[in-house]
């Protein structure tokens, strides 16, 4: 694999070419959905194009061929995190219901009265509610690990969180508002060491950086394939064998069984117990090439570049007045999020005069709103980047930034103090 070369990248989106009115599409919202190169929209059209049939049923070529290019995927996905089998790799529709499934499978399955979920301040809504709905159903305590206010965990707090109630931990890898990357691995060391099991949120980790289900020793593992230039609607949920065969099925019907009898029925081993139904193969099939082309530019030179456009932002972001950045960890992924304070503009009309001028960013609570509420805003913008982003891209949406506080430095000057009356 060579160096990011992002101009050759920039030319395999199609969508990236495109203008907003006059201005050319800058996109800074990958942390929301990446887009998608010509690799990943050519294979998902070939397989609708020539190779779509219904998987697993049929004996004619097409179904076999169908049900090969979906097994395929797995086993790309099972190689992209090193599991240790395909068949610990289930699809889903995606993060959220990666963890709605061990949350209503295991969950409800293992919890009883008093034993305690471990969460962070920093989770999405996807890692926090699911959860909140198995403590209401089985009686068990959610603990929340608090934050500093550079939004990395207290460890220590965390420490004394865990105890012989602590039945699992589930943290994010990387936080989607802040970009603070978790020391997962150790997280993980801890939880062992107290007898809990750990489910790890890879939403925003996946396409950043390696990983390794194995090295990490997570017992569940979740991410989406599209924050992973794949498509939308597909997801991974990654489970160590022995905890997903002892989990009940998370939903019943066609292909997850063995035998069905209205006396009864029996179920099938993985993965199939816990895929239901007629799956997204193209979903499947897109998220499999998406892993190859990222494979093929090598994964270990993505952060690096990553990291080299977020330390050229973070430094032009700090040299405007009044911009306050949310979440400044030491180890982070490559987003920024901020509020700009001195005039305050609120985040509605950052992000709305962005649009303006072309400019791609996120505005709001982005699914934590626990978070914002420790941070004590309301919401932040964020601006999160990926390998087809380039240093024009930072430059336009800095310099953007700049005159939209420069406008409303005038505009508050502008303001004429009422005359006091006599
Ligand atoms: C850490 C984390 N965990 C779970 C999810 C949910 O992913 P789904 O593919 O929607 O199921 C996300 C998606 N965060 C998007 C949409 S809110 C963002 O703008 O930040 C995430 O970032």
């Amino acid at each position: 694999p060579m160096p990011i070369d992002s101009n050759a990248i920039r030319e395999q989106f199609p969508i990236l070419s495109q203008t907003v009115g006059a201005c050319p599409l800058v996109f800074l919202d990958s942390a929301a959905s990446t887009q998608q190169p010509t690799a990943v929209i050519d294979a998902v059209a070939g397989y609708h194009r020539s190779q779509h049939a219904n998987i697993h049923r049929a004996v004619y070529q097409l179904s076999q061929g169908a049900t090969r290019d979906y097994e395929e995927a797995r086993a790309t996905v099972a190689r992209f995190i090193n599991a240790a089998e395909p068949a610990e790799c289930l699809f889903t529709r995606g993060t959220t219901e990666s963890i709605n499934l061990v949350a209503a499978a295991w969950g409800r399955a293992t919890l009883q009265p008093g034993d305690e979920i471990i969460l962070s301040t920093l989770e999405h809504h996807s890692n926090i509610v699911p959860w909140q709905l198995a403590a209401q159903a089985t009686g068990a305590r959610i603990k929340v690990i608090p934050i500093n206010d550079a939004g990395e965990l207290d460890l220590d707090a965390y420490r004394r969180l865990l105890s012989s109630r602590t039945r699992l931990v589930a943290v994010n890898h990387v936080s989607n508002a802040l970009g603070t990357i978790n020391p997962v691995r150790e997280i993980i060391v801890e939880a062992h060491a107290a007898g809990a099991l750990t489910l790890i949120d890879g939403a925003q980790w996946v396409a950043h950086g390696r990983t390794d289900v194995q090295a990490l020793d997570a017992d569940f593992y979740a991410f989406s394939g599209h924050k992973l230039f794949g498509p939308t609607g597909i997801g991974v949920l990654y489970g160590k064998r022995h905890l997903l065969e002892a989990m009940p099925p998370y939903q019943g019907g066609g292909d997850m069984i063995e035998q069905v009898r209205f006396e009864g029925s029996t179920y099938a081993g993985l993965p199939n117990r816990f895929e239901a139904g007629t799956p997204n193969i193209a979903g499947a099939v897109g998220l499999g090439a998406a892993i190859r082309w990222i494979e093929a530019i090598g994964l270990e030179w993505i952060g690096p570049y990553e990291q080299g456009l977020l330390a050229h932002a973070s430094e032009r972001l700090r040299a405007i007045p009044g911009l306050v950045l949310k979440g400044t960890a030491a180890r982070k992924s490559a987003v920024l999020s901020f509020v700009l304070t001195d005039p305050p503009v609120s985040t509605l009309d950052v992000g709305t005069q962005l649009d303006l001028r072309g400019i791609c960013i996120r505005t709001g609570h982005h699914c934590c709103q626990p978070l914002m509420e420790r941070l004590g805003v309301a919401a932040t913008a964020r601006a999160s980047l990926a390998l087809y982003n380039n240093r024009d891209d930072i430059e336009r949406f800095a310099d953007a930034l700049s005159e939209i506080v420069e406008r409303a430095q005038t505009a508050a000057s502008a303001v004429v103090e009422p005359t006091p009356t006599t």
